[in-house]
């Protein structure tokens, strides 16, 4: 009987929360994919959000414009578009604790994680080497490599690891701190992803930014999975630059725009060399056809080309809509249901001994929206019955799902349910 009481407490618990939920009505705002026509059960915000219903608005309207006005729309539609980007630098900045003037966005993240690079990476013979953590998003990788080329060294001498030791998952922040201090004056930039895409780990990005400068180099962060998971002080922690891609926590559909930082510092500095474009200058006489570039004033400096509006218009109904609930009450509900997520995990784990483990740190100011499992012996069929169930997560090898309980759209009970379908796909397997 009082095992009857605790499994009906046990089904309580999710309906209690999700009523006491703030954000549950946001479910309601989004497209979820159906498997046996049910809604999924959706893990997958960190590599690809949902749709929110308000999207197609926002693109229709452009659609409508270029119908009804065409080349007069740049000027005359009802968000001209030839200074689009403009209405994103409020909400952005807010977003991630910066100036308004010094967010941008343009392009998508690795080609921008490049054009900053061209400012903020520029070695010498005694200044060279490149901070970054160990197996950091493959892209990344790609890009560290081709740039180290491009300036004529080779990846082996300038690339600096950071390694986890033996046995861990999870990087030490006092590891970080002793590598930059290690490489000290042939320091050049420090680059880290600031939530690690494969175990969520969310660096101290205050203090890593603080230790690079303190060795002279400049420090820059691929947000990728920080943009909308976690809050940031971009310009009270005096982070160089940054960019993020925004179809991951921002929803703004695939493959599309990034966000940048440039901090507020750097904006003077005309010494700072740039790939430039016409995008980037001068906004009153961007028309006027000069020969000689004059940069805006702020992020936008950084702009090349004149921006893709029909890409722009979802990732702005985005904005809007973080801008509506803000961070912090995002936050709120990310570290609960996590922490519920976390609970039903190790209640599981107890029952199938030695079946999985989390790797994602436990400690709540190091991680954010995602636990990482690790599966331990046959993990690919467990993974692939959790999708034929609707649950949708991601595979990384060899052998991890990554699970992101996104606080915009998963609910309480969806965490229940999914507790269910693991465990039985665990002792079916
Ligand atoms: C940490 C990280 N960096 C870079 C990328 C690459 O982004 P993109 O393909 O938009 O350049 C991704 C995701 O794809 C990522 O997760
Ligand atoms: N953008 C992606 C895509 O077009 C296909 C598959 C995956 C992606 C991703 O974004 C992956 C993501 N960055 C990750 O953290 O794994």
């Amino acid at each position: 009987c009082s095992k009857t009481k605790v499994i009906l407490a046990l089904r309580e618990l999710p309906l209690q929360l999700d009523s006491q939920d703030h954000l549950h009505k946001y479910q309601d705002e989004f497209i979820f994919p159906k498997v046996n026509d049910k809604k999924v059960i959706y893990f997958t915000g960190n590599s690809l959000g949902l749709q929110p219903k308000r999207t197609k608005k926002y693109i229709d309207e452009v659609m409508d414009d270029w119908a009804n006005l065409a080349v007069e729309g740049h000027f005359y539609a009802e968000k001209p578009w030839w200074d689009y980007q403009e209405r994103f630098a409020n909400p952005l900045s807010k977003l991630v604790g910066a100036l308004p003037t010094e967010i941008t966005v343009m392009n998508t993240l690795t080609v921008n994680l490049h054009l900053l690079m061209v400012s903020f990476y520029r070695p010498t013979s005694k200044r060279y080497k490149i901070i970054c953590e160990e197996k950091a998003f493959p892209s990344d990788q790609y890009m560290f490599q081709s740039q180290v080329h491009f300036h004529g060294y080779k990846p082996e001498d300038v690339i600096v690891e950071i390694k986890r030791r033996e046995g861990e998952h999870n990087i030490r922040l006092e590891d970080v701190l002793t590598k930059i201090e290690e490489v000290g004056e042939e320091l050049a930039l420090v680059l880290i992803g600031g939530v690690n895409y494969y175990t969520g780990q969310v660096f101290d990005m205050k203090t890593i930014t603080e230790a690079g400068h303190k060795q002279g180099a400049y420090v820059g962060w691929d947000l990728a999975h920080a943009a909308g998971n976690i809050k940031l002080e971009l310009h009270d922690w005096n982070v160089d630059f940054a960019a993020w891609c925004s179809y991951k926590y921002m929803n703004s559909g695939p493959g599309n725009a990034s966000g940048c930082f440039v901090h507020e510092k750097h904006h003077t500095n005309k010494e700072l060399p740039r790939f430039a474009g016409w995008w980037g200058h001068n906004k009153e006489r961007r028309f006027k056809m000069e020969p000689v570039f004059d940069p805006v004033h702020g992020a936008g400096g950084w702009q090349i080309s004149n921006l893709p509006i029909l890409s722009l218009a979802p990732y702005l109904a985005s904005v809007e809509m973080f801008d509506e609930i803000g961070m912090d009450q995002l936050i709120l509900k990310r570290d609960k249901i996590t922490s519920y997520l976390e609970f039903i995990l190790n209640e599981i784990s107890k029952e199938v001994q030695g079946s999985f483990e989390i790797i994602t740190p436990t400690n709540p100011s190091e991680r954010a929206c995602q636990l990482s499992v690790l599966l331990h012996g046959e993990g690919r069929s467990l993974f692939d019955y959790l999708m034929k169930n609707g649950v949708i997560t991601d595979w990384r090898e060899p052998n991890v799902i990554r699970l992101a309980p996104v606080p915009l759209y998963t609910s309480y009970e969806d965490m229940f349910h999914f507790g269910q379908i693991l465990k039985t796909g665990i002792v079916e397997k």
